[in-house]
């Protein structure tokens, strides 16, 4: 099938769109790629979204608006793909949707939640669960805790003409899993036939580790922040969404002391499989709060890698690949380098686009959803069994067909 896959990251920059033909176990073909980027206005009130999260419902005005608008972003980005690529014809959509809350089990919600708040206690009180084919419904705090993904897959697939795969992360959480990181398996299917132990790195807002190991088994979790703090650092001191090339931390020093309190976090006490909430971190902003502007943003370049160099694995990797808006960052890439054993390379080296992955990756999702392959393994979310994902929206198809001249599946 070729499937058109859809991430909307934790950075909030905008949606990454790709177009791979799969049958969701290899990869055959890798079509165009391009990012939509959010308007600076919904950039800043998707930030705003994420603190207020916990206290929403999905029926909220300031959700519901906003998940029309990063829905319509998303059409604009399939057509966008579709026009690109007129000879190969998309069969379905993978749709992520923009995550605004995630506190799935104990070790990506460690003491205090987000910021502090116990994020999850005051959701529970204020979520009515009332079930949505179309949308995730701000999903029900569980006994496993909860993820949530805004998006309107419905709207999406009548806008399109075709079928959409969506909410890719509940049934994972629901089964006791982290729900993330989901790339693992998509990353495995690319690097069939090379030899491990080998890691791929995506440093995004968050950064996931996948290891491939030497009998071919795939180990997964987050490793800690990505480049998410270091913006928020970055806008805070200089107006500009991130630190372009990483210029602002190449003129500052780590500092040591800061570095050793952020790593204090409980996150990395936590064993695997664990895995993170945009603003897992944040508290670590105030604790830096002193430094200068260069100083913090090199202290926050670092604790990315220090962060990723402790992480616990079963097997050390021979070469790392790294993925994801954090490999353009030199201070991010150095800072690893110096820290990992083997070479630190971007993905491009394996013949990869870096800044496709994920979108490709949710197109392959989809296909894997559709034929009822798992998505999760215990070795990559936790989840007890391999586990299926995702579900299917067809608005857009009537009994003659796709709309927009799609194929009939
Ligand atoms: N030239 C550059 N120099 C420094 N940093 C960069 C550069 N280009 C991109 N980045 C960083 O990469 C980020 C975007 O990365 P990416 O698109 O991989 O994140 P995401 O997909 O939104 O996040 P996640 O993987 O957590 O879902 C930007 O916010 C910025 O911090
Ligand atoms: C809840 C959520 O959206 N998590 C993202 C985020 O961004 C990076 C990291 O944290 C990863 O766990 C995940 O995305 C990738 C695509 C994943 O699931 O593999």
């Amino acid at each position: 099938m070729n499937a058109i896959g859809l991430m909307s990251g934790t950075s909030l920059d905008g949606v990454d769109a790709a177009l791979v033909r799969t049958d969701g176990a290899c990869v055959f073909a890798h079509g165009p790629s391009l990012t939509v980027p959010y308007p600076p206005g919904l950039r800043t009130r998707l930030r705003a979204l994420l603190d207020e999260a916990p206290h929403l419902t999905a029926q909220s005005a300031q959700v519901l608006e906003i998940e029309r608008e990063v829905t319509d972003i998303h059409a604009q980005a399939v057509r966008l793909i579709r026009a690109a690529a007129p000879d190969m014809v998309a069969d379905v959509v993978g749709f992520h949707g923009q995550t605004i809350l995630h506190a799935p089990g104990p070790a990506a919600r460690p003491e205090g939640g987000r910021d502090g708040a116990h994020a999850c206690e005051s959701a529970r009180e204020q979520s009515p669960a009332t079930p949505c084919a179309a949308r995730q419904d701000e999903p029900p705090m569980g006994q496993h805790g909860r993820t949530w993904q805004i998006g309107d897959a419905a709207r999406l697939s009548a806008s399109t003409g075709l079928p959409v795969v969506h909410d890719f992360r509940s049934a994972d959480v629901q089964a006791g899993g982290q729900g993330a990181p989901l790339a693992p398996l998509y990353h495995a299917a690319l690097l069939q036939g090379r030899p491990g132990p080998v890691a791929v790195l995506n440093i995004g807002g968050v950064a996931n580790l996948t290891l491939l190991g030497a009998t071919g088994h795939v180990w997964a979790c987050d490793t800690g922040p990505g480049n998410a703090l270091l913006d928020d650092w970055t806008q805070r001191h200089t107006g500009q969404p991130y630190d372009r090339d990483g210029a602002l931390a190449a003129r500052g020093t780590v500092h040591g002391p800061s570095l050793a309190a952020l790593m204090a976090h409980p996150f990395f006490a936590a064993p695997p499989p664990k895995s993170l909430d945009r603003l897992s971190f944040h508290a670590g902003l105030e604790q830096i709060a002193r430094l200068d502007a260069a100083d913090g943003a090199a202290t926050l370049a670092a604790f990315t890698a220090e962060a990723v160099a402790r992480t616990p694995l079963p097997e050390q990797p021979g070469a790392w690949y790294v993925c994801g808006g954090g490999r353009h960052n030199p201070a991010i890439m150095a800072a690893l380098a110096q820290r990992l054993a083997g070479p630190v390379r971007p993905v491009e080296d394996l013949g990869w686009k870096g800044d496709a992955l994920e979108a490709e990756c949710f197109g392959f999702l989809a296909v894997r959803s559709l034929r009822g392959l798992p998505l999760s393994l215990p070795a990559t979310t936790g989840v007890p069994t391999p586990l299926r994902g995702g579900q299917l929206t067809c608005a857009g198809i009537t009994p003659w067909g796709m709309r927009e001249g799609g194929r009939i599946l």
